[in-house]
């Protein structure tokens, strides 16, 4: 083997990741590996847990039915707003599905606990108070849509919960209303329209403005805003957006020029809002910003009520500042009917129907069915807000190396005998690869739960994972060690340590004073190659015993026949010695568990000096 030489060290691995989508191509494709899913408790049932890539599917073949209707065995999916027919469809193929639109908080809560996924639309607040009614049942929150500011993310990731939404197929929708808003408040469409159905002709009081050769500042240039950018540009427009983390590249290539906030405030004619709703765009439009806008600047809101100051916005109203403003999203849904900006001549308003055409309604339905099946499946959701969402080639690659990553976990725990409590776990993971070739937070997250699920009774997944390791006082540190050799293959072995603790295994204790275990994928199957300095060779399947004895003849026969006694099939067997005839560590894979009287035995051998079980 080539020697290795350390190179970074990564971060440790205690913060939650909010990522970038992936594009469309993925969605369907991640679906090799398996998240870690819980098996579904029936009411009364041991909660049993799956590993990762072994997970059986919630639902089952051919379950009897219930007298509810419901069928047993498969997972229960609440819809709380209207979804489309088509993605009924889907979710009734695989779950039962309970459609009860307009609950109350308290009839949300009461149900939730019945519930392992949960679909709402904007209209749904899921807040903390939700998970903890669910009593840890809840696995998935789909959102059918794109906005998430109406789930408490923190909550659901503290709970394990995964968040997935369905953030492309209304995209246009939401663009075309943007632009229909635009040009109906520049003709003054909706006044015009109520005014002539009162009997009146009022064709000089609604003169409007032109759209060519304006200025059009798009406020957050993602999916939506590059979208209301192309239109835009098509009606003539000028067209300008600020977005702190939107390429200037892709911008450019329609033909869009990227600018400060400062330059979008001081030079619209038209300003588009398009960005997320979080503490950061909370109120970005408000008696600051407006007082730097042109007179006469006009405001189209298809993204979030939250991200303008609506008392603000009367006051810029009222003093000329914005001489119309055209929205159709509020801070409150529905607003007040006494609400003075909804009732404002200057305004135009549409009760959050951005999302609203038939295909996009359908489109969402498909795309969160597609979602939230896929999860409670337990595979990695391509559009997972509040887990790593990781490319299908990477997902494919690994998943060897995340079964190895979790026994190792698993393995490394259950050697510890006491001392401080686990504060501190090391991964070194050897590779070929250049650092930001290897996405590791998969593999981090599968040790984490390795180490954790054997000591506590906390259920650990892609989503919770650095949180729990965090909330426990655990922090994961990531090392990586560049092989010489081919980078083909994702990884060589990887090697977990925990620090400052006692082992009832000391051979499992390395010079340098850690637990250590070292694996490696040999023919797509985890093996153990390392306990302390001590090389062996076993798959890591079914149960293990570790023996530490003198190294000479006739010891492999010796256990092989006490576990023979008791009908303990040996799986596999292998001794790693430092030299000849001196101290070796053999380990033995078993596919039953031994009885207690059958280890007392083993440890009765007179050559062997300390022994473990551990089960894989
Ligand atoms: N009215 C409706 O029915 C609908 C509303 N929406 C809303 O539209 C908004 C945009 O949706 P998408 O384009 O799909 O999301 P997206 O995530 O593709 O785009 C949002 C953009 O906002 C940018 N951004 C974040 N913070 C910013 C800041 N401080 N200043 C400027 N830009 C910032 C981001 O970098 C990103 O490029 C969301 O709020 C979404 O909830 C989306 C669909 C329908
Ligand atoms: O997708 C979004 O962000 C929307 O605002 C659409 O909301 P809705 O699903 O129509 O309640």
């Amino acid at each position: 083997m080539a020697a290795p030489s350390p190179t970074t060290a990564a971060a440790a691995g205690t913060t939650t990741h909010r990522n970038v989508l992936l594009p469309a191509s993925h969605h369907r494709a991640a679906s090799s590996l398996r998240l870690p899913v819980r098996a579904r408790a029936a009411p009364g049932a041991r909660s049993i847990r799956a590993s990762a890539a072994t997970a059986p599917p919630a639902a089952t073949a051919s379950p009897p039915s219930s007298a509810s209707g419901a069928v047993e065995g498969k997972p229960t999916v609440l819809v709380a707003e209207k979804l489309g027919a088509a993605g009924l469809a889907l979710l009734r193929e695989f779950a039962n599905v309970d459609c009860s639109y307009g609950l109350s908080p308290e009839e949300l809560r009461a149900k939730i606990s019945l519930c392992d996924a949960l679909i709402v639309r904007s209209g749904t607040k899921v807040g903390r108070d939700v998970f903890e009614a669910s009593g840890g049942r809840l696995r998935v929150v789909g959102r059918a849509g794109v906005g998430i500011d109406n789930v408490d993310l923190a909550a659901a990731t503290e709970h394990g919960c995964l968040v997935v939404n369905a953030p492309t197929a209304n995209t246009v929708a939401a663009a075309e209303h943007g632009i229909a808003l635009l040009a109906g408040m520049a003709r003054n469409i909706a006044q015009a329209d109520a005014s002539l159905k009162a009997g009146k002709w009022a064709r000089n009081k609604y003169v409007g403005v032109s759209l060519v050769g304006k200025t059009l500042a798009i406020l957050g240039f993602g999916k939506v805003g590059s979208e209301v950018a192309r239109r835009a540009k098509g009606l003539g427009m000028h067209v300008i957006a600020h977005d702190p983390y939107a390429s200037a590249d892709r911008a450019r290539a329609i033909g869009v020029e990227l600018v400060s906030m400062e330059e979008a405030m001081t030079t619209a004619d038209f300003i588009s809002l398009h960005m997320p709703l979080t503490p950061a765009t909370n109120k970005m439009l408000n008696d600051e910003a407006f007082a730097k806008m042109k007179k006469g600047v006009r405001i189209v809101n298809v993204a979030r009520g939250g991200v303008i100051d609506e008392e603000a916005l009367v006051r810029a109203l009222d003093a000329g500042i914005v001489a119309q403003a055209a929205l159709d999203v509020f801070t409150k849904e529905p607003p007040a009917a006494d609400d003075k900006l909804v009732l404002h001549e200057n305004v135009t308003v549409t009760p959050h129907l951005g999302a609203s055409t038939v295909e996009a309604q359908e489109g969402v339905a498909i795309e969160i069915a597609e979602a939230v099946t896929g999860a409670l499946r337990g595979e990695l959701a391509a559009s997972a807000v509040n887990a790593p969402m990781v490319p299908a080639e990477v997902l494919s690659e690994l998943a060897p190396f995340v079964v190895l990553a979790e026994k190792l976990g698993r393995l490394a725990v259950q050697l510890v005998a006491g001392g401080g409590g686990i504060k501190s776990v090391k991964v070194t993971y050897a590779s070929a690869r250049a650092p930001d070739d290897l996405d590791t937070r998969l593999l981090r997250a599968m040790i984490t739960k390795g180490v954790i699920e054997p000591i506590s009774d906390v259920f650990v997944n892609l989503v919770n994972a650095d949180f729990t390791a965090k909330q426990r006082g655990i922090r994961i540190s990531e090392e990586r060690i560049l092989m010489d050799g081919s980078p083909e293959t994702p990884l060589d072995h990887i090697q977990v340590q925990i620090a400052n603790v006692e082992s009832k295994f000391p051979s499992a204790i390395s010079e340098t004073g850690e637990i250590t275990v070292e694996g490696k994928v040999k023919d797509g199957v985890p093996h153990l190659t390392k306990v302390g300095a001590f090389e062996v060779d076993v798959s890591m399947e079914g149960s293990l015993i570790l023996c530490r004895q003198v190294d000479q003849p006739g010891m492999i026969g010796s256990v092989g026949s006490v576990l023979g006694e008791e009908n303990v099939n040996v799986s596999f067997m292998s001794v790693g010695r430092i030299a000849p005839r001196k101290r070796a560590v053999m380990a033995i894979g078993v596919d039953e568990e031994p009885s207690k009287a059958t280890l007392t035995k083993i440890g009765e051998i007179p050559a062997i000096e300390e022994f473990v079980f551990l089960k894989l």
